[in-house]
């Protein structure tokens, strides 16, 4: 369970399950002219599945967002953490007024997601959106998910909340529609991705994580189905229906996730943001090999493997995959949360830079894809016209400080780098189906 909740003097009440829109406008309302970084709602985030809530501040959001290189714009001033008139609310009949519901696109543990399109005459009525139907007794879910979206609302990386419905018994989300369909179903597919996509796909999960981190916000639930891909590709961070905000240095204490993708600390009950870099690690090994790295045919024994088991990256099955990329998982599978990488230091690994760098990473990658464990022999004069010939990218200038545009630097801090540990103790473990117990609402398989 969370903390347990400290009352604020002058606070507004905790949102409750049975909140309805209007009540959070008035909440909304009542935001205005105080604090603007406090959240009435940000309380309620705090717990899940009915849990007492934690007050919870978030830090300033344009502060974030201008470090994070984004323009003030649409969506920034209803960063409060409340409704705010940005994203439209209504009853259920404005809702079919507006929107031509179509067939589900998905289903999750809450309720059902489907297409929606804009009729004609409606406002933003040029395209179609994806409207998720939340159960309002499904504990304070749809707000928090609700007041998380929008304080994260205006990053490329986080599906856009448009509008929040409701009747009686139910919340109906509508939100950018992402065509790509989940990374899951891409790995359903493909079973292993290449490690340049899968560069590119922990590059942009690290990118929204860094942000959604830097605004307060631990995403507790990163895994591929919640991960979902525009037409062109690009990544969407979704399902906030677990996530919380946090103060710098606050720790949460309620197990929450989904058990493959838990940290170790999460079933200690003291975590905070690291929980979603171990997450980020699980989907990692998941992407280049196909398969979990911590499994067993029950709950328990899924946490067990959590808490024990050591990846042995000697064995067979990594022959595949780069030493860079081994480090990386390491180095995100660390169960030492204070030692883990961070968002920003995966985005400043050796192997998301060697895919990132430069168009001439594709000449080395064939070469090294060739003997993944062997250092790569670099033809400088290569790299160099390879460089000057690409005079549209921006990090290749030919200067000579910019030798070689930062990959052989890359490569040779990456060679330095890497220190894959023995193998140690392993575990063979069942993968199975889990099923929860009904009692832990706050999992997810
Ligand atoms: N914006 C969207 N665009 C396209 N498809 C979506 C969108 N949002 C959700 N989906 C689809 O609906 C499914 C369920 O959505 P979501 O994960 O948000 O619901 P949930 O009830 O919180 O699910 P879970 O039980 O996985 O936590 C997703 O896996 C995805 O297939």
């Amino acid at each position: 369970m969370e903390q347990a909740p400290r009352k604020r003097k002058g606070a507004p009440p905790a949102c409750s399950a049975a909140r309805s829109l209007q009540d959070m406008a008035s909440r909304k309302r009542a935001c205005r002219g105080s604090d603007p970084q406090r959240s009435p709602c940000a309380d309620a985030a705090a717990g899940h599945g009915g849990a007492p809530a934690v007050v919870m501040t978030a830090p300033a959001a344009s502060g974030a967002l201008a470090s994070a290189g984004f323009l003030p714009g649409r969506g920034l001033k209803r960063k409060v953490g409340c409704i705010d008139s940005a994203t439209r609310i209504g009853r259920r009949k404005r809702l079919e007024s507006e929107y031509d519901l179509g067939e589900e696109i998905g289903h999750g543990k809450f309720g059902s997601v489907r297409v929606c399109r804009a009729r004609a005459g409606a406002p933003r009525g040029e395209d179609e959106f994806a409207c998720k139907a939340l159960p309002k007794n499904a504990g304070d879910t749809a707000h928090r998910e609700v007041e998380i979206m929008q304080h994260l609302s205006g990053h490329p990386g986080v599906v856009t909340l448009t509008a929040v419905f409701e009747d009686a018994d139910t919340f109906y989300l509508v939100m950018e529609l992402c065509r790509g369909g989940r990374l899951l179903d891409e790995v359903a597919r493909e079973g292993r991705l290449s490690e340049r996509r899968a560069a590119s796909v922990i590059r942009e999960l690290m990118t929204v994580l860094k942000y959604c981190h830097e605004m307060g916000v631990v995403h507790r639930d990163i895994k591929p189905d919640n991960v979902l891909l525009t037409k062109a590709g690009r990544l969407k961070l979704a399902d906030f229906g677990l996530a919380v905000r946090v103060a710098d240095g606050q720790k949460l204490t309620g197990v929450a996730g989904s058990p493959a993708y838990m940290a170790p600390e999460v079933l200690l009950g003291n975590y905070s943001q690291e929980v979603d870099i171990w997450a980020a690690g699980v989907v990692l090994h998941v992407l280049l090999l196909g398969t979990l790295p911590f499994r067993g045919n029950s709950v328990e024994a899924i946490f067990e493997a959590i808490k024990t088991v050591e990846l042995d990256f000697h064995s067979e099955q990594w022959e595949s995959v780069s030493l860079l990329a081994r480090d990386l998982i390491s180095k995100m599978l660390n169960r030492d949360a204070s030692s883990r990488l961070a968002a920003a230091d995966v985005l400043q690994h050796p192997w998301i830079l060697f895919y990132d760098e430069c168009p001439l990473k594709a000449e080395f990658s064939n070469l090294w894809s060739t003997n993944k464990a062997a250092t790569p022999v670099i033809d400088r004069e290569r790299v160099r016209s390879c460089c000057e010939s690409s005079s549209s990218e921006p990090s290749c200038d030919n200067s000579e400080e910019q030798d070689e545009c930062g990959v052989v630097d890359a490569l040779t801090a990456a060679i330095t780098q890497v220190r894959i540990s023995e193998p140690k103790r392993s575990r063979l473990c069942i993968p199975a189906p889990v099923l929860l117990p009904p009692s832990r609402n706050a999992l997810r398989t």
